[in-house]
């Protein structure tokens, strides 16, 4: 008998995709004993006022280098490619009917744990899909919808924290893959003056 497939979504704004980032997706992997982790960037996000100049197709390209190499991750570009607000809710459903053989949870940080009560046709969501929860600091962790939560080293990073230090031009090496940098030079972006390919 075929074992089903466990597949986590990491999903996020990924503006730009940290370490962080990839800190959080290998750790519930492990813990969570995932086949896959697949990155998804949103198109608009619902809850939030994007930042910088980074569109969609960006972030998704983006968020392609910053796993790429990597045989556990890859990137799902459904949200982008469908365009419009990403209600979580809608996009899993898609998937869920698009890959009956898996099964899908869906990794949040901290400060997406205390707020899933605000999320769009959550009751429902919480029914079909596993959350699984990692801390974060400044967040309790803890909501009013049922998170698995995994334990792993707490990360201070952000893409905010980020796109601050580059629009300061300070380093952000090792804190965001060299590809993604590569990248954000080459397009110049968060304020970064663009380089010659
Ligand atoms: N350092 C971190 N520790 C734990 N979770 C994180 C961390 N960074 C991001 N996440 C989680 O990853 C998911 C996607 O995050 P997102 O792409 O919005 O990055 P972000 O760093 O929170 O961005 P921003 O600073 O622009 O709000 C969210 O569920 C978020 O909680
Ligand atoms: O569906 C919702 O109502 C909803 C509300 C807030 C966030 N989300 C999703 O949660 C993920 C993390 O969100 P964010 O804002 O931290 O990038 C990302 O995939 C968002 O699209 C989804």
């Amino acid at each position: 008998m075929n074992e089903r497939r466990k597949v986590g979504i990491l999903g996020g704004t990924f503006n730009p995709p940290h370490s962080g980032h990839l800190m959080i997706a290998e750790g519930v992997r492990d813990a969570a004993g995932l086949d896959e982790v697949r990155f998804m960037p949103n198109a608009v996000p619902p809850h939030k006022i994007k930042e910088g100049d980074a569109d969609a197709w960006q972030r998704l390209e983006m968020t392609r280098l910053a796993v790429r190499g990597n045989p556990d991750f890859s990137v799902e570009p459904i949200e982008v490619e469908s365009g419009g607000v990403s209600y979580t809710s809608r996009t899993m459903d898609l998937l869920r009917t698009r890959e009956p053989e898996t099964d899908f949870s869906f990794i949040i940080g901290g400060d997406s744990i205390e707020q899933l009560h605000t999320w769009h046709d959550i009751d429902a969501l919480v029914e079909k899909v596993e959350f699984i929860g990692v801390p974060r600091p400044g967040t309790s962790a803890s909501g009013r919808f049922p998170v698995r939560i995994v334990g792993i080293p707490q990360i201070d990073l952000s893409s905010t924290i980020l796109r601050e230090k580059l629009a300061e031009g300070r380093s952000v090496r090792y804190l965001i893959p060299d590809p993604v940098i590569r990248f954000i030079r080459e397009e110049g972006l968060y304020g970064v003056p663009a380089a010659e390919r």
